[in-house]
Protein backbone atom coordinates (compact mmCIF):
# COMPACT_ATOMS: atom_id res chain seq x y z
CA UNK A 1 0.00 0.00 0.00
CA UNK A 2 2.98 2.59 1.04
CA UNK A 3 4.31 1.63 -2.37
CA UNK A 4 1.27 3.17 -4.11
CA UNK A 5 1.12 6.11 -1.85
CA UNK A 6 4.59 7.50 -2.28
CA UNK A 7 5.15 10.80 -2.94
CA UNK A 8 6.67 10.31 -6.07
CA UNK A 9 3.22 7.51 -6.94
CA UNK A 10 0.82 10.57 -5.54
CA UNK A 11 2.32 13.21 -7.47
CA UNK A 12 2.51 11.42 -11.05
CA UNK A 13 -1.26 9.70 -10.21
CA UNK A 14 -2.23 13.73 -9.69
CA UNK A 15 -0.06 14.37 -12.83
CA UNK A 16 -2.10 12.06 -15.15
CA UNK A 17 -5.50 13.29 -13.78
CA UNK A 18 -4.12 17.68 -14.50
CA UNK A 19 -3.22 16.06 -17.77
CA UNK A 20 -6.55 14.96 -18.11
CA UNK A 21 -7.86 17.87 -17.02
CA UNK A 22 -5.96 20.44 -19.42
CA UNK A 23 -6.80 17.95 -22.77
CA UNK A 24 -10.90 18.28 -21.41
CA UNK A 25 -10.69 21.91 -21.07
CA UNK A 26 -8.27 22.71 -23.72
CA UNK A 27 -8.25 20.24 -26.13
CA UNK A 28 -4.69 20.75 -27.44
CA UNK A 29 -4.19 19.35 -30.89
CA UNK A 30 -0.88 19.81 -31.86
CA UNK A 31 1.27 16.33 -31.24
CA UNK A 32 4.38 18.67 -29.48
CA UNK A 33 2.01 19.56 -27.03
CA UNK A 34 0.27 15.86 -26.26
CA UNK A 35 4.55 15.05 -25.93
CA UNK A 36 4.83 17.72 -23.42
CA UNK A 37 1.53 16.65 -21.19
CA UNK A 38 2.31 12.98 -22.03
CA UNK A 39 6.41 13.32 -20.53
CA UNK A 40 7.68 16.62 -18.94
CA UNK A 41 5.34 15.93 -15.79
CA UNK A 42 7.59 12.50 -14.85
CA UNK A 43 10.88 14.51 -15.23
CA UNK A 44 9.11 17.71 -12.49
CA UNK A 45 8.46 14.96 -10.22
CA UNK A 46 11.93 13.64 -10.56
CA UNK A 47 13.41 16.70 -10.75
CA UNK A 48 10.89 18.00 -7.66
CA UNK A 49 11.22 15.03 -5.26
CA UNK A 50 14.97 14.97 -5.88
CA UNK A 51 14.49 11.72 -7.29
CA UNK A 52 17.61 9.96 -9.81
CA UNK A 53 16.74 10.52 -13.25
CA UNK A 54 16.83 6.55 -13.96
CA UNK A 55 12.98 6.64 -11.80
CA UNK A 56 11.24 8.32 -14.58
CA UNK A 57 10.54 5.58 -17.17
CA UNK A 58 8.46 4.38 -13.96
CA UNK A 59 7.06 7.57 -13.02
CA UNK A 60 6.26 7.90 -16.55
CA UNK A 61 4.18 4.74 -16.69
CA UNK A 62 2.30 5.84 -13.24
CA UNK A 63 1.67 9.28 -14.75
CA UNK A 64 -0.01 7.67 -18.61
CA UNK A 65 -1.53 4.83 -16.21
CA UNK A 66 -3.51 7.56 -14.41
CA UNK A 67 -4.26 9.48 -17.41
CA UNK A 68 -5.83 6.65 -19.18
CA UNK A 69 -7.75 5.89 -16.08
CA UNK A 70 -9.11 9.41 -15.73
CA UNK A 71 -10.24 9.19 -19.37
CA UNK A 72 -12.23 5.89 -18.77
CA UNK A 73 -13.56 6.45 -16.02
CA UNK A 74 -14.97 10.17 -16.43
CA UNK A 75 -16.57 8.84 -19.68
CA UNK A 76 -18.43 6.40 -18.43
CA UNK A 77 -19.42 8.31 -15.50
CA UNK A 78 -22.50 10.61 -14.84
CA UNK A 79 -20.36 13.37 -14.72
CA UNK A 80 -19.87 13.27 -18.31
CA UNK A 81 -22.17 15.48 -19.98
CA UNK A 82 -23.18 12.75 -22.94
CA UNK A 83 -23.71 10.21 -20.22
CA UNK A 84 -27.55 10.63 -20.51
CA UNK A 85 -27.41 8.81 -24.11
CA UNK A 86 -27.44 5.82 -23.67
CA UNK A 87 -24.86 3.23 -25.53
CA UNK A 88 -22.55 -0.12 -25.19
CA UNK A 89 -19.64 1.07 -22.82
CA UNK A 90 -16.86 0.15 -25.35
CA UNK A 91 -18.20 2.73 -27.01
CA UNK A 92 -18.70 5.09 -24.43
CA UNK A 93 -15.05 4.75 -23.80
CA UNK A 94 -13.63 5.76 -26.71
CA UNK A 95 -14.11 6.61 -30.31
CA UNK A 96 -11.34 4.02 -31.38
CA UNK A 97 -14.30 1.76 -31.16
CA UNK A 98 -16.60 3.35 -34.32
CA UNK A 99 -13.16 3.51 -35.95
CA UNK A 100 -13.26 -0.19 -35.59
CA UNK A 101 -16.42 -0.40 -36.89
CA UNK A 102 -15.85 1.82 -39.53
CA UNK A 103 -12.37 -0.34 -41.04
CA UNK A 104 -14.28 -3.10 -40.50
CA UNK A 105 -17.11 -1.91 -43.21
CA UNK A 106 -19.60 -3.08 -40.78
CA UNK A 107 -20.64 0.08 -38.79
CA UNK A 108 -24.13 -0.08 -41.25
CA UNK A 109 -25.33 -3.19 -39.77
CA UNK A 110 -23.86 -2.50 -35.89
CA UNK A 111 -25.59 0.90 -35.87
CA UNK A 112 -29.00 -0.85 -37.20
CA UNK A 113 -28.37 -3.57 -34.18
CA UNK A 114 -27.79 -0.56 -31.45
CA UNK A 115 -30.66 1.39 -32.25
CA UNK A 116 -33.14 -1.60 -32.45
CA UNK A 117 -31.86 -2.06 -28.88
CA UNK A 118 -31.18 1.40 -27.69
CA UNK A 119 -33.95 3.83 -29.25
CA UNK A 120 -33.15 6.53 -31.77
CA UNK A 121 -30.38 7.96 -29.85
CA UNK A 122 -27.46 6.34 -28.77
CA UNK A 123 -23.91 6.75 -27.90
CA UNK A 124 -21.60 5.67 -30.18
CA UNK A 125 -17.98 7.29 -28.95
CA UNK A 126 -17.05 10.08 -25.87
CA UNK A 127 -17.76 12.70 -28.20
CA UNK A 128 -19.99 11.10 -31.07
CA UNK A 129 -23.79 10.05 -30.81
CA UNK A 130 -25.87 8.45 -33.97
CA UNK A 131 -29.55 10.55 -33.90
CA UNK A 132 -31.78 7.73 -35.85
CA UNK A 133 -35.01 10.65 -35.57
CA UNK A 134 -36.21 12.70 -38.44
CA UNK A 135 -37.90 15.40 -36.93
CA UNK A 136 -34.28 16.47 -35.04
CA UNK A 137 -32.35 15.78 -38.46
CA UNK A 138 -34.82 18.07 -39.88
CA UNK A 139 -33.84 20.60 -37.20
CA UNK A 140 -30.36 19.50 -36.70
CA UNK A 141 -29.87 20.00 -40.40
CA UNK A 142 -32.31 22.85 -41.69
CA UNK A 143 -31.25 26.66 -42.10
CA UNK A 144 -30.60 27.35 -38.48
CA UNK A 145 -29.35 24.19 -37.66
CA UNK A 146 -25.65 23.25 -37.12
CA UNK A 147 -22.68 22.84 -39.37
CA UNK A 148 -20.78 19.27 -40.16
CA UNK A 149 -19.07 17.61 -37.30
CA UNK A 150 -15.54 18.59 -36.68
CA UNK A 151 -14.55 14.44 -38.09
CA UNK A 152 -14.39 16.69 -41.74
CA UNK A 153 -11.19 17.90 -40.33
CA UNK A 154 -9.64 14.37 -41.42
CA UNK A 155 -9.52 15.62 -45.44
CA UNK A 156 -7.90 18.84 -43.80
CA UNK A 157 -4.51 18.93 -45.47
CA UNK A 158 -2.43 21.85 -46.32
CA UNK A 159 -2.99 20.25 -50.14
CA UNK A 160 -6.33 20.26 -49.53
CA UNK A 161 -8.20 22.83 -46.83
CA UNK A 162 -11.76 23.39 -47.33
CA UNK A 163 -13.75 22.03 -50.17
CA UNK A 164 -17.50 22.44 -50.23
CA UNK A 165 -18.28 19.23 -47.85
CA UNK A 166 -15.27 20.82 -45.22
CA UNK A 167 -16.36 24.50 -45.55
CA UNK A 168 -19.28 23.70 -43.60
CA UNK A 169 -17.39 21.93 -40.89
CA UNK A 170 -17.75 22.84 -37.21
CA UNK A 171 -14.29 23.95 -36.60
CA UNK A 172 -14.39 27.18 -39.01
CA UNK A 173 -14.92 30.00 -37.53
CA UNK A 174 -17.73 31.06 -39.80
CA UNK A 175 -18.49 27.48 -41.79
CA UNK A 176 -22.71 28.91 -42.54
CA UNK A 177 -21.16 32.12 -44.46
CA UNK A 178 -17.84 30.41 -45.86
CA UNK A 179 -20.18 27.21 -47.00
CA UNK A 180 -23.05 29.67 -48.44
CA UNK A 181 -19.76 30.84 -50.60
CA UNK A 182 -18.78 27.97 -52.06
CA UNK A 183 -22.31 26.22 -52.80
CA UNK A 184 -23.10 29.35 -54.57
CA UNK A 185 -20.92 28.48 -57.16
CA UNK A 186 -22.14 24.89 -57.33
CA UNK A 187 -25.87 25.47 -57.36
CA UNK A 188 -24.80 27.50 -60.40
CA UNK A 189 -23.57 24.03 -62.05
CA UNK A 190 -26.63 22.10 -61.25
CA UNK A 191 -29.50 24.42 -62.29
CA UNK A 192 -32.50 22.55 -64.27
CA UNK A 193 -30.93 24.87 -67.68
CA UNK A 194 -27.36 23.38 -66.70
CA UNK A 195 -28.30 19.53 -65.97
CA UNK A 196 -30.09 19.60 -68.90
CA UNK A 197 -26.85 20.43 -71.22
CA UNK A 198 -24.77 17.46 -69.46
CA UNK A 199 -26.96 15.31 -71.63
CA UNK A 200 -24.28 15.96 -74.36
CA UNK A 201 -21.51 14.40 -71.97
CA UNK A 202 -24.38 12.11 -70.51
CA UNK A 203 -26.18 9.99 -73.53
CA UNK A 204 -23.26 9.56 -75.28
CA UNK A 205 -21.54 7.49 -72.12
CA UNK A 206 -24.71 5.63 -71.10
CA UNK A 207 -24.78 4.80 -75.07
CA UNK A 208 -21.11 3.47 -74.56
CA UNK A 209 -22.29 1.54 -71.23
CA UNK A 210 -24.79 -0.11 -72.85
CA UNK A 211 -22.90 -1.13 -76.07
CA UNK A 212 -20.09 -1.94 -73.79
CA UNK A 213 -22.07 -4.46 -71.43
CA UNK A 214 -23.10 -6.12 -74.23
CA UNK A 215 -19.78 -6.72 -75.89
CA UNK A 216 -18.69 -8.95 -73.14
CA UNK A 217 -18.32 -12.77 -73.22
CA UNK A 218 -19.73 -14.31 -70.34
CA UNK A 219 -20.52 -13.38 -66.74
CA UNK A 220 -19.81 -9.61 -65.54
CA UNK A 221 -19.79 -7.29 -62.95
CA UNK A 222 -22.04 -5.13 -63.66
CA UNK A 223 -21.92 -3.05 -60.76
CA UNK A 224 -18.61 -2.36 -61.72
CA UNK A 225 -19.08 -1.28 -64.95
CA UNK A 226 -21.79 1.06 -63.26
CA UNK A 227 -18.66 2.68 -61.19
CA UNK A 228 -16.68 2.97 -65.01
CA UNK A 229 -20.00 4.71 -66.54
CA UNK A 230 -20.34 7.46 -63.24
CA UNK A 231 -16.64 7.84 -63.57
CA UNK A 232 -16.54 8.37 -66.53
CA UNK A 233 -19.28 11.16 -66.69
CA UNK A 234 -17.78 12.56 -63.40
CA UNK A 235 -14.54 13.25 -65.65
CA UNK A 236 -16.88 14.92 -68.59
CA UNK A 237 -18.63 16.97 -65.83
CA UNK A 238 -15.80 18.28 -64.14
CA UNK A 239 -12.69 17.90 -66.46
CA UNK A 240 -14.39 18.07 -70.19
CA UNK A 241 -13.52 14.35 -70.83
CA UNK A 242 -10.40 12.65 -70.09
CA UNK A 243 -11.25 9.71 -68.11
CA UNK A 244 -12.23 6.57 -70.18
CA UNK A 245 -12.82 3.96 -67.77
CA UNK A 246 -14.88 2.42 -70.15
CA UNK A 247 -13.03 1.85 -72.57
CA UNK A 248 -9.72 0.85 -70.41
CA UNK A 249 -11.51 -0.77 -67.47
CA UNK A 250 -9.59 1.27 -65.22
CA UNK A 251 -6.52 0.59 -66.41
CA UNK A 252 -4.73 3.75 -64.38
CA UNK A 253 -6.39 1.33 -61.46
CA UNK A 254 -8.13 4.14 -60.15
CA UNK A 255 -11.06 2.73 -58.41
CA UNK A 256 -8.54 0.38 -56.56
CA UNK A 257 -6.99 3.75 -55.24
CA UNK A 258 -10.49 4.91 -53.85
CA UNK A 259 -11.35 1.16 -52.32
CA UNK A 260 -7.84 1.14 -50.40
CA UNK A 261 -8.40 4.78 -48.83
CA UNK A 262 -12.08 4.39 -48.31
CA UNK A 263 -11.66 2.18 -45.04
CA UNK A 264 -8.67 4.81 -44.11
CA UNK A 265 -10.75 7.67 -44.03
CA UNK A 266 -14.26 6.51 -43.04
CA UNK A 267 -12.24 5.54 -39.47
CA UNK A 268 -10.49 8.78 -39.51
CA UNK A 269 -13.24 10.62 -39.42
CA UNK A 270 -13.70 9.55 -35.53
CA UNK A 271 -10.08 10.27 -34.55
CA UNK A 272 -9.46 13.54 -36.15
CA UNK A 273 -6.13 14.22 -34.23
CA UNK A 274 -4.37 11.36 -35.91
CA UNK A 275 -4.61 12.25 -39.33
CA UNK A 276 -1.53 14.94 -38.67
CA UNK A 277 -0.35 12.40 -37.31
CA UNK A 278 0.03 9.78 -39.58
CA UNK A 279 0.43 12.26 -42.59
CA UNK A 280 3.85 13.43 -40.73
CA UNK A 281 5.07 9.45 -40.86
CA UNK A 282 7.78 8.34 -43.49
CA UNK A 283 5.45 6.90 -46.96
CA UNK A 284 2.41 8.93 -46.27
CA UNK A 285 3.37 10.56 -49.90
CA UNK A 286 2.50 7.20 -51.08
CA UNK A 287 -0.85 6.51 -49.11
CA UNK A 288 -3.72 5.65 -51.62
CA UNK A 289 -5.25 8.96 -51.01
CA UNK A 290 -2.02 10.89 -52.07
CA UNK A 291 -2.11 8.68 -55.39
CA UNK A 292 -5.72 10.35 -55.49
CA UNK A 293 -5.27 13.81 -54.90
CA UNK A 294 -1.99 13.95 -57.26
CA UNK A 295 -4.10 12.34 -59.61
CA UNK A 296 -7.09 14.79 -59.51
CA UNK A 297 -4.20 17.66 -59.93
CA UNK A 298 -3.20 16.99 -62.80
CA UNK A 299 -6.67 16.56 -63.91
CA UNK A 300 -7.30 19.96 -63.10
CA UNK A 301 -3.99 21.34 -64.45
CA UNK A 302 -5.32 20.14 -67.59
CA UNK A 303 -8.38 21.57 -67.48
CA UNK A 304 -7.95 25.35 -65.95
CA UNK A 305 -5.02 25.28 -69.18
CA UNK A 306 -8.34 25.08 -71.86
CA UNK A 307 -9.64 28.70 -70.17
CA UNK A 308 -12.85 29.26 -69.40
CA UNK A 309 -14.68 28.56 -72.99
CA UNK A 310 -16.10 24.99 -71.70
CA UNK A 311 -18.99 25.84 -69.16
CA UNK A 312 -18.71 22.30 -67.20
CA UNK A 313 -19.05 21.99 -63.71
CA UNK A 314 -15.14 22.89 -62.81
CA UNK A 315 -16.07 26.40 -64.77
CA UNK A 316 -18.31 27.51 -61.99
CA UNK A 317 -16.17 26.25 -59.02
CA UNK A 318 -13.50 27.17 -60.17
CA UNK A 319 -14.74 31.05 -60.55
CA UNK A 320 -14.19 31.00 -64.43
CA UNK A 321 -17.47 32.47 -64.59
CA UNK A 322 -16.83 35.63 -62.52
CA UNK A 323 -16.29 38.56 -65.09
CA UNK A 324 -15.47 41.32 -62.56
CA UNK A 325 -11.69 40.91 -62.40
CA UNK A 326 -11.73 42.51 -58.76
CA UNK A 327 -13.84 40.03 -57.21
CA UNK A 328 -11.50 37.15 -55.75
CA UNK A 329 -11.59 33.49 -56.99
CA UNK A 330 -11.34 30.63 -55.30
CA UNK A 331 -7.79 29.82 -54.45
CA UNK A 332 -6.30 26.71 -56.39
CA UNK A 333 -5.93 24.64 -53.26
CA UNK A 334 -9.89 25.13 -52.97
CA UNK A 335 -10.97 23.96 -56.18
CA UNK A 336 -8.46 20.70 -56.06
CA UNK A 337 -10.69 19.87 -52.44
CA UNK A 338 -14.01 20.66 -54.31
CA UNK A 339 -13.28 18.62 -57.34
CA UNK A 340 -11.96 15.86 -55.09
CA UNK A 341 -15.41 16.03 -53.32
CA UNK A 342 -17.25 16.25 -56.34
CA UNK A 343 -15.88 12.96 -58.40
CA UNK A 344 -15.90 11.15 -55.53
CA UNK A 345 -19.13 12.15 -54.18
CA UNK A 346 -20.82 11.77 -57.68
CA UNK A 347 -19.25 8.82 -58.48
CA UNK A 348 -19.57 5.97 -55.96
CA UNK A 349 -22.68 7.15 -54.86
CA UNK A 350 -24.62 6.70 -58.25
CA UNK A 351 -22.91 3.42 -59.04
CA UNK A 352 -24.34 2.09 -55.91
CA UNK A 353 -27.76 3.28 -56.41
CA UNK A 354 -28.05 1.63 -59.51
CA UNK A 355 -26.34 -1.44 -58.71
CA UNK A 356 -28.29 -2.01 -55.15
CA UNK A 357 -31.27 -1.19 -57.45
CA UNK A 358 -30.30 -3.94 -60.51
CA UNK A 359 -29.81 -6.34 -56.88
CA UNK A 360 -33.24 -5.83 -56.14
CA UNK A 361 -34.61 -6.06 -59.13
CA UNK A 362 -32.74 -9.62 -59.32
CA UNK A 363 -34.17 -11.14 -56.14
CA UNK A 364 -37.81 -10.37 -57.71
CA UNK A 365 -38.47 -11.12 -60.81
CA UNK A 366 -42.13 -10.28 -60.74
CA UNK A 367 -41.21 -6.62 -60.62
CA UNK A 368 -38.13 -6.41 -63.15
CA UNK A 369 -41.17 -7.83 -65.73
CA UNK A 370 -43.18 -4.99 -64.29
CA UNK A 371 -40.59 -2.12 -64.65
CA UNK A 372 -39.92 -3.93 -68.44
CA UNK A 373 -44.01 -3.61 -68.90
CA UNK A 374 -43.61 0.19 -67.86
CA UNK A 375 -40.42 1.04 -69.83
CA UNK A 376 -41.58 -0.95 -73.08
CA UNK A 377 -45.12 0.45 -72.78
CA UNK A 378 -43.70 3.84 -73.72
CA UNK A 379 -40.81 3.10 -76.50
CA UNK A 380 -43.74 1.13 -78.15
CA UNK A 381 -47.02 2.22 -77.11
CA UNK A 382 -45.97 6.21 -77.09
CA UNK A 383 -42.83 5.88 -79.04
CA UNK A 384 -40.64 7.69 -76.47
CA UNK A 385 -37.01 7.97 -76.83
CA UNK A 386 -35.08 6.17 -73.92
CA UNK A 387 -33.11 9.28 -74.17
CA UNK A 388 -36.29 11.37 -72.75
CA UNK A 389 -35.16 12.06 -69.43
CA UNK A 390 -38.74 14.17 -68.62
CA UNK A 391 -40.77 11.25 -69.63
CA UNK A 392 -38.73 8.75 -67.54
CA UNK A 393 -39.19 11.06 -64.43
CA UNK A 394 -43.04 10.62 -64.76
CA UNK A 395 -42.63 6.84 -64.71
CA UNK A 396 -44.53 5.73 -61.94
CA UNK A 397 -42.65 2.56 -61.34
CA UNK A 398 -39.02 3.52 -62.63
CA UNK A 399 -39.66 6.16 -60.30
CA UNK A 400 -40.73 3.54 -57.37
CA UNK A 401 -37.62 1.23 -57.60
CA UNK A 402 -35.03 3.89 -57.77
CA UNK A 403 -36.70 5.96 -54.52
CA UNK A 404 -37.53 1.91 -52.85
CA UNK A 405 -33.64 1.29 -53.21
CA UNK A 406 -32.77 4.60 -51.96
CA UNK A 407 -34.67 3.85 -48.79
CA UNK A 408 -33.72 0.34 -48.16
CA UNK A 409 -30.05 0.73 -49.38
CA UNK A 410 -29.02 4.56 -49.47
CA UNK A 411 -25.69 5.02 -50.24
CA UNK A 412 -24.62 7.17 -47.96
CA UNK A 413 -25.77 4.59 -44.79
CA UNK A 414 -24.90 6.04 -42.16
CA UNK A 415 -22.78 9.30 -42.09
CA UNK A 416 -24.42 12.30 -42.89
CA UNK A 417 -22.80 14.30 -39.70
CA UNK A 418 -23.19 17.33 -37.86
CA UNK A 419 -21.76 18.75 -34.99
CA UNK A 420 -21.72 21.42 -32.01
CA UNK A 421 -19.32 23.69 -32.79
CA UNK A 422 -17.07 24.90 -29.47
CA UNK A 423 -18.49 27.82 -27.79
CA UNK A 424 -21.74 27.24 -29.28
CA UNK A 425 -22.97 26.55 -26.25
CA UNK A 426 -25.08 23.32 -26.65
CA UNK A 427 -29.11 22.54 -28.25
CA UNK A 428 -31.82 21.04 -27.20
CA UNK A 429 -33.86 19.23 -29.70
CA UNK A 430 -36.95 16.65 -28.82
CA UNK A 431 -35.93 17.09 -25.19
CA UNK A 432 -32.84 15.95 -25.42
CA UNK A 433 -29.62 18.31 -24.90
CA UNK A 434 -26.56 18.51 -27.04
CA UNK A 435 -23.80 19.72 -25.39
CA UNK A 436 -21.17 21.56 -27.72
CA UNK A 437 -17.83 19.70 -28.72
CA UNK A 438 -20.67 16.92 -29.61
CA UNK A 439 -20.75 15.14 -33.17
CA UNK A 440 -23.47 13.36 -34.40
CA UNK A 441 -24.56 10.85 -37.27
CA UNK A 442 -27.71 11.24 -38.89
CA UNK A 443 -27.89 7.23 -40.36
CA UNK A 444 -30.43 7.22 -43.00
CA UNK A 445 -30.24 3.23 -43.05
CA UNK A 446 -31.36 3.50 -40.01
CA UNK A 447 -33.65 6.05 -40.45
CA UNK A 448 -35.33 4.88 -43.78
CA UNK A 449 -36.14 1.28 -41.73
CA UNK A 450 -37.89 2.28 -38.77
CA UNK A 451 -41.55 1.56 -38.85
CA UNK A 452 -42.51 4.94 -37.39
CA UNK A 453 -41.75 6.30 -40.98
CA UNK A 454 -42.16 3.29 -43.45
CA UNK A 455 -44.28 -0.07 -42.95
CA UNK A 456 -45.25 -2.61 -42.79
CA UNK A 457 -42.38 -4.76 -43.28
CA UNK A 458 -39.97 -1.42 -43.25
CA UNK A 459 -36.80 -4.11 -44.35
CA UNK A 460 -38.29 -4.83 -47.80
CA UNK A 461 -37.69 -3.63 -51.00
CA UNK A 462 -41.18 -2.97 -52.16
CA UNK A 463 -41.30 -0.59 -54.59
CA UNK A 464 -45.12 -0.49 -54.67
CA UNK A 465 -45.43 1.54 -51.70
CA UNK A 466 -44.32 4.38 -53.77
CA UNK A 467 -47.31 4.61 -56.35
CA UNK A 468 -50.77 6.16 -55.70
CA UNK A 469 -53.11 4.32 -53.39
CA UNK A 470 -50.29 2.38 -52.10
CA UNK A 471 -52.27 1.77 -49.09
CA UNK A 472 -55.07 -0.69 -50.65
CA UNK A 473 -52.21 -2.91 -51.56
CA UNK A 474 -50.97 -3.83 -48.38
CA UNK A 475 -52.87 -6.04 -45.65
CA UNK A 476 -51.18 -4.30 -42.80
CA UNK A 477 -51.93 -0.34 -41.57
CA UNK A 478 -49.81 1.24 -44.23
CA UNK A 479 -46.94 4.37 -43.33
CA UNK A 480 -45.32 6.57 -45.99
CA UNK A 481 -43.59 9.41 -44.13
CA UNK A 482 -41.66 11.15 -46.84
CA UNK A 483 -40.01 13.23 -43.61
CA UNK A 484 -38.07 9.81 -42.95
CA UNK A 485 -36.80 9.62 -46.50
CA UNK A 486 -32.92 11.31 -46.89
CA UNK A 487 -31.16 9.75 -48.68
CA UNK A 488 -29.64 12.85 -50.28
CA UNK A 489 -29.80 14.44 -46.94
CA UNK A 490 -31.68 17.89 -45.98
CA UNK A 491 -30.94 21.57 -45.64
CA UNK A 492 -29.08 23.85 -47.01
CA UNK A 493 -25.69 21.04 -47.24
CA UNK A 494 -27.91 18.15 -48.65
CA UNK A 495 -27.10 16.81 -52.30
CA UNK A 496 -26.47 19.65 -54.49
CA UNK A 497 -26.21 16.84 -57.37
CA UNK A 498 -29.65 15.39 -56.41
CA UNK A 499 -31.42 15.51 -59.40
CA UNK A 500 -28.62 14.90 -62.06
CA UNK A 501 -28.02 11.82 -60.20
CA UNK A 502 -31.79 10.99 -60.31
CA UNK A 503 -31.57 11.34 -63.89
CA UNK A 504 -28.31 9.23 -64.52
CA UNK A 505 -30.48 6.56 -62.86
CA UNK A 506 -33.73 6.61 -64.63
CA UNK A 507 -32.01 6.58 -67.67
CA UNK A 508 -29.52 3.87 -67.48
CA UNK A 509 -32.10 1.76 -65.43
CA UNK A 510 -34.98 2.36 -68.49
CA UNK A 511 -32.26 1.37 -71.02
CA UNK A 512 -30.51 -1.53 -69.60
CA UNK A 513 -34.16 -3.02 -68.55
CA UNK A 514 -35.44 -2.50 -71.97
CA UNK A 515 -31.74 -3.57 -73.81
CA UNK A 516 -31.17 -6.70 -72.22
CA UNK A 517 -32.05 -9.86 -69.99
CA UNK A 518 -30.51 -9.30 -66.85
CA UNK A 519 -30.45 -12.94 -64.78
CA UNK A 520 -27.38 -13.25 -61.56
CA UNK A 521 -24.82 -15.89 -62.63
CA UNK A 522 -25.74 -17.51 -59.45
CA UNK A 523 -28.88 -19.61 -59.89
CA UNK A 524 -29.51 -20.15 -56.10
CA UNK A 525 -31.01 -16.59 -54.88
CA UNK A 526 -30.60 -17.02 -51.26
CA UNK A 527 -27.07 -17.45 -51.89
CA UNK A 528 -26.66 -14.69 -54.68
CA UNK A 529 -28.54 -12.45 -51.54
CA UNK A 530 -26.04 -13.52 -49.26
CA UNK A 531 -23.14 -13.01 -51.15
CA UNK A 532 -24.13 -9.34 -52.15
CA UNK A 533 -25.76 -8.46 -48.74
CA UNK A 534 -21.81 -9.49 -47.51
CA UNK A 535 -20.12 -7.82 -49.87
CA UNK A 536 -21.81 -4.45 -48.94
CA UNK A 537 -19.42 -2.27 -46.87
CA UNK A 538 -19.96 0.36 -44.77
CA UNK A 539 -17.21 3.12 -45.20
CA UNK A 540 -19.11 5.79 -46.23
CA UNK A 541 -18.45 5.43 -49.49
CA UNK A 542 -20.19 1.70 -49.98
CA UNK A 543 -18.06 -0.82 -51.44
CA UNK A 544 -19.19 -3.68 -53.20
CA UNK A 545 -18.67 -7.05 -54.35
CA UNK A 546 -18.87 -7.94 -57.34
CA UNK A 547 -22.46 -8.15 -58.74
CA UNK A 548 -22.23 -11.05 -61.49
CA UNK A 549 -24.64 -11.19 -64.09
CA UNK A 550 -25.27 -12.71 -67.09
CA UNK A 551 -26.94 -10.48 -70.19
CA UNK A 552 -28.66 -11.44 -72.97
CA UNK A 553 -30.02 -9.09 -76.02
CA UNK A 554 -33.22 -9.05 -75.95
CA UNK A 555 -34.43 -9.82 -79.13
CA UNK A 556 -36.33 -7.60 -81.60
CA UNK A 557 -39.33 -9.99 -81.07
CA UNK A 558 -39.33 -10.13 -77.28
CA UNK A 559 -39.00 -6.40 -77.10
C1 LIG B 1 -27.46 8.55 -55.71
C2 LIG B 1 -26.54 9.48 -55.76
C3 LIG B 1 -26.17 10.40 -54.64
C4 LIG B 1 -26.46 10.33 -53.29
C5 LIG B 1 -27.30 9.29 -52.57
C6 LIG B 1 -25.83 11.47 -52.65
C7 LIG B 1 -25.91 11.75 -51.29
C8 LIG B 1 -25.32 12.83 -50.69
C9 LIG B 1 -25.35 13.11 -49.28
C10 LIG B 1 -26.05 12.24 -48.24
C11 LIG B 1 -24.67 14.24 -49.06
C12 LIG B 1 -24.34 14.86 -47.70
C13 LIG B 1 -25.16 16.05 -47.40
C14 LIG B 1 -25.04 16.55 -45.99
O1 LIG B 1 -24.00 16.47 -45.35
O2 LIG B 1 -26.07 17.03 -45.53
C15 LIG B 1 -24.20 14.72 -50.34
C16 LIG B 1 -23.49 15.89 -50.53
C17 LIG B 1 -22.99 16.27 -51.75
N1 LIG B 1 -23.15 15.62 -52.95
FE1 LIG B 1 -24.23 13.99 -53.31
N2 LIG B 1 -25.17 12.18 -53.60
C18 LIG B 1 -25.35 11.59 -54.83
C19 LIG B 1 -24.87 12.01 -56.05
C20 LIG B 1 -24.15 13.16 -56.26
C21 LIG B 1 -23.73 13.65 -57.56
C22 LIG B 1 -24.04 13.01 -58.91
C23 LIG B 1 -23.00 14.77 -57.33
C24 LIG B 1 -22.38 15.66 -58.37
C25 LIG B 1 -21.22 15.67 -58.75
C26 LIG B 1 -22.97 15.00 -55.88
C27 LIG B 1 -22.32 16.03 -55.25
C28 LIG B 1 -22.44 16.32 -53.90
C29 LIG B 1 -21.81 17.49 -53.27
C30 LIG B 1 -20.94 18.51 -53.96
C31 LIG B 1 -22.17 17.46 -51.93
C32 LIG B 1 -21.83 18.47 -50.86
C33 LIG B 1 -22.96 19.49 -50.76
C34 LIG B 1 -22.73 20.63 -49.79
O3 LIG B 1 -21.89 20.52 -48.91
O4 LIG B 1 -23.38 21.67 -49.95
N3 LIG B 1 -23.69 14.00 -55.28
N4 LIG B 1 -24.61 13.83 -51.33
Amino acid sequence: MDKYLSPESTAAIAGGVLTHFIFNRFEPHRPLIWLFLFFVPPFAVAYGLHLPYTSVPLLALKHLTALTLSVVLYRISPLHPLAHIPGPISLKISNFAIAYHSVRGKRNVYMEKLHRRYGKIVRMGSDQISFADAEAAKILMGNKGLPRAVGYATAETLDTPGSIMTSYAAFYPNPTKVHAERRARWALAFTSKAIRETDQFLLPRIASLMTKIGEQKGPIDLGRWFGYFTFDFMGDLFFDGGFDMLNDQDADGLWKIIEDFAPAIASLFYLPWLTPILLALPGAKDAPVQKFFDFSIKCVDKRLAKGNKIQDVTYYIAGQHIEDEDKPKPPRNVIDSDVQTGIVGGSDTTASALSNTVFCLLMNEDKLKKLRKEIDGIYHGEGVDLNDSARLAELPYLNACINETLRVFPPVQTRISRGVPRGYGGVHVGGVYLPENTSMDFPPRVIHRDPEYFSPYPDSWIPERWLANADSTFDQPFVHNLEGFMPFSVGPANCVGRNLAMREMRLVLAQLVYKYDVKPEQPDLKVFEKEWLDGLEDHQILLKGPLKVILTPRSAASN
